[in-house]
C-alpha cells in the first residue's frame, strides 16, 4: 500500500482517507478555563515527517500530546472536536487508551530510560502487554535497536544499565523503546534539543530512514532542522493553525505574514 505514494509529493490540504496518518477536525483544547488549542483542522500525512513549529507556548507539545491522549493526564483539561485515527475518533469516551498509546509512541525532549538495563528498557512496553517469549523478546529487541540505529555500539552490553550511555544514545534506546511497540505513528518532542550538533544530526538522519516504518511528527523550536528533516510544516501561533504546507514553500514562500516573521526571526 505505502509503495503507492511512498515518494509522491502530496498536497496536504487533499489528502485521501489513505494517505493520511491522523486528520485532527476542528480540536479546541483549554487548560481550566485557559483557551490552548483554537479550532484545529488538519491531515497529517502517512510515513512522512510533519514538523510543528511555532512560538515557545503556542500549543505545540499540547497538540500532539492530544494524539496519544496524554492530556487527559492533566486536571482541568478539556478538548472538543475529533481526532481520526485509523477509522475511529480517538476523543471518543470509549477509547482503548493503552492500545492508542502502543499506537502512537512519543519520544520526550530529555532521554528518559528507566533505571533497567539497555535489554528491559526496550522489551518493558511488551512485558506490559504480557510478552514474556525469550525468543521473541530477543528478537523484538534487537530489530527496535537495529532501527534506532544503536544495535552495533550496544549488542555487546545489552544487560547493562541503560544510564551509563550517553545523552545521544539514551534518546536512541527511548526511540528503540517506542519502536519495540511496534507504532504506526512515532510523536517526537523537541527530541534533539538536549543533544549537541552532532548526535542531532544522527538522530535527524535516523528520522528519515524511520518514515519508512511509521508517521513521524516532531515538535521542535529549530527552524533549520524542521526545513531539513521534515516533509511538510505546520505554522501555530496562539494555539491556531496559521499555515500548513510541504515544508520547501512554507520555508521559502510563506504565504501569510505571521509565518514570514516567525521564520525570518521578526518574532519568536
Ligand atoms: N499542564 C498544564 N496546565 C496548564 N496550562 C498548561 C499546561 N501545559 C501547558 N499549559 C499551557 O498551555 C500553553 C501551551 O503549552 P505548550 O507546552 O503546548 O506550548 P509549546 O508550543 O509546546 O511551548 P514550548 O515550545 O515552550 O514547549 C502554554 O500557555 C502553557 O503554559
Amino acid at each position: 500500500m505505502l509503495k503507492l505514494f511512498e515518494h509522491e509529493h502530496l498536497d496536504v490540504k487533499r489528502l485521501s482517507d489513505e494517505e493520511t496518518a491522523i486528520e485532527v477536525r476542528n480540536l479546541s483544547l483549554q487548560f481550566s478555563d485557559k483557551p490552548v488549542l483554537n479550532d484545529i483542522s488538519m491531515r497529517i500525512p502517512k510515513h512522512r515527517i510533519t514538523a510543528l513549529i511555532g512560538q515557545s507556548g503556542c500549543g505545540k507539545s499540547t497538540l500532539i500530546s492530544c494524539f496519544n491522549r496524554m492530556n487527559d493526564l492533566i486536571s482541568g483539561c478539556r478538548y472538543q472536536g475529533e481526532i481520526i485515527l485509523g477509522g475511529r475518533d480517538i476523543n471518543h469516551k470509549k477509547e482503548n487508551v493503552s492500545r492508542l498509546r502502543t499506537q502512537v509512541g512519543m519520544v520526550f525532549q530529555r532521554p528518559n530510560p528507566f533505571p533497567l538495563s539497555i535489554y528491559e528498557n526496550v522489551c518493558y512496553g511488551l512485558r506490559l502487554q504480557g510478552v514474556n517469549g525469550r525468543r521473541q523478546l530477543d528478537d523484538t529487541v534487537e530489530q527496535a535497536l537495529v532501527d534506532a540505529a544503536l544495535w552495533d555500539e550496544v549488542k555487546d552490553r545489552l544487560f547493562e544499565s541503560a544510564q551509563v550511555l550517553s545523552g545521544g544514545q539514551q534518546q536512541r534506546l527511548v526511540i528503540a523503546r517506542a519502536l519495540a511497540l511496534k507504532p504506526d505513528i512515532l510523536l517526537l518532542d523537541e527530541p534533539t534539543s538536549a543533544l549537541d550538533p552532532l548526535t542531532t544530526l544522527y538522530i535527524e538522519e535516523l528520522m528519515a530512514g524511520l518514515k519508512k516504518r511509521c508517521s513521524i511528527i516532531i515538535v521542535t523550536h529549530n527552524m533549520q532542522q524542521a526545513a531539513r528533516v521534515s516533509d511538510y510544516t505546520a505554522f501555530l501561533h496562539q494555539g491556531r493553525l496559521i499555515e500548513y504546507s510541504d515544508s520547501d514553500s512554507l520555508f521559502t514562500m510563506p504565504h501569510k505574514k505571521q509565518t514570514e516573521d516567525y521564520i525570518t526571526g521578526r518574532y519568536g
